[in-house]
């Protein structure tokens, strides 16, 4: 399927996990390209269409060629496979965020080019902290912490258990420390730019 051996790192794990700050960090540190997903949620406030996601309603977004879909927490989320592309043919490797299901599908399509990491937090608590502190409508924050699937991705599913590196992400220094020691590890070849 893949017509580039470049790796796109993908990041997993529940609602404030971390997963948007740790893409951005692998964007800003290593050059990654991020790829924009489609949703059908409303934009938090301060998200911008086309930099944060691209915001469809629920008829457009099944205009578009997408890879994979999902539905999580009542909307639609879903990746192109032209993202990806346009990513790999700039950039040393991309990195896109997505939810397990979707970090499943794309170890199924890619194997090992497909680096997933699942994020996780010591203390479940922390989550919801998180995301109350990140300026969610509390009507949303509500909707995400009941959703089935913000229950399912609170912990590895198992069928992710040994395809995922698992990141926990309490202490934002330690993390990066992981994250450096894994790209290191899995791809040498994608470097720090000073
Ligand atoms: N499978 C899949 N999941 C996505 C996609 N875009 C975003 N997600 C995931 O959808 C879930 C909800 O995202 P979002 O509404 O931004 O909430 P957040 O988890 O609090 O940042 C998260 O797990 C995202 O990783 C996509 O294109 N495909
Ligand atoms: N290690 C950390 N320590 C403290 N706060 C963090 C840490 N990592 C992320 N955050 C903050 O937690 C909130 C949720 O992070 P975010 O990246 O939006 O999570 P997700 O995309 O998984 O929902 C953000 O306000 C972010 O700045």
């Amino acid at each position: 399927m893949a017509g580039t051996t470049k790796p796109v790192f993908v990041i997993t794990g529940a609602a404030g996990s971390g997963k948007t700050t740790v893409a951005k960090y692998l964007k800003d540190t290593y050059q990654m390209a991020k790829v924009i997903t489609h949703t059908t949620r409303a934009p938090r406030p301060g998200e911008v269409d086309g930099v944060d996601y691209y915001f469809e309603s629920p008829t457009s977004i099944k205009d578009r060629h997408l890879l994979e879909r999902v539905e999580y927490d009542g909307h639609l989320y879903g990746s192109s496979y032209e993202g990806l592309e346009a990513g790999w043919a700039k950039h040393p490797a991309d990195v896109i965020v997505l939810d397990t299901a979707g970090a499943l599908t794309y170890h199924q399509a890619l194997g090992d080019q497909a680096v997933v990491i699942f994020l996780t937090v010591s203390n479940p608590q922390t989550l919801a902290k998180r995301i109350k502190e990140r300026g969610d409508q509390l009507d949303a924050v509500k909707s995400r912490l009941t959703s089935n699937e913000y229950r399912r991705d609170q912990s590895l599913p198992d069928y992710l258990k040994g395809i995922a590196h698992v990141i926990v992400n309490d202490d934002w220094a330690q993390t990066t420390q992981s994250l450096d020691a894994l790209v290191a590890q899995v791809a040498p070849g994608v470097v720090q730019s000073s």
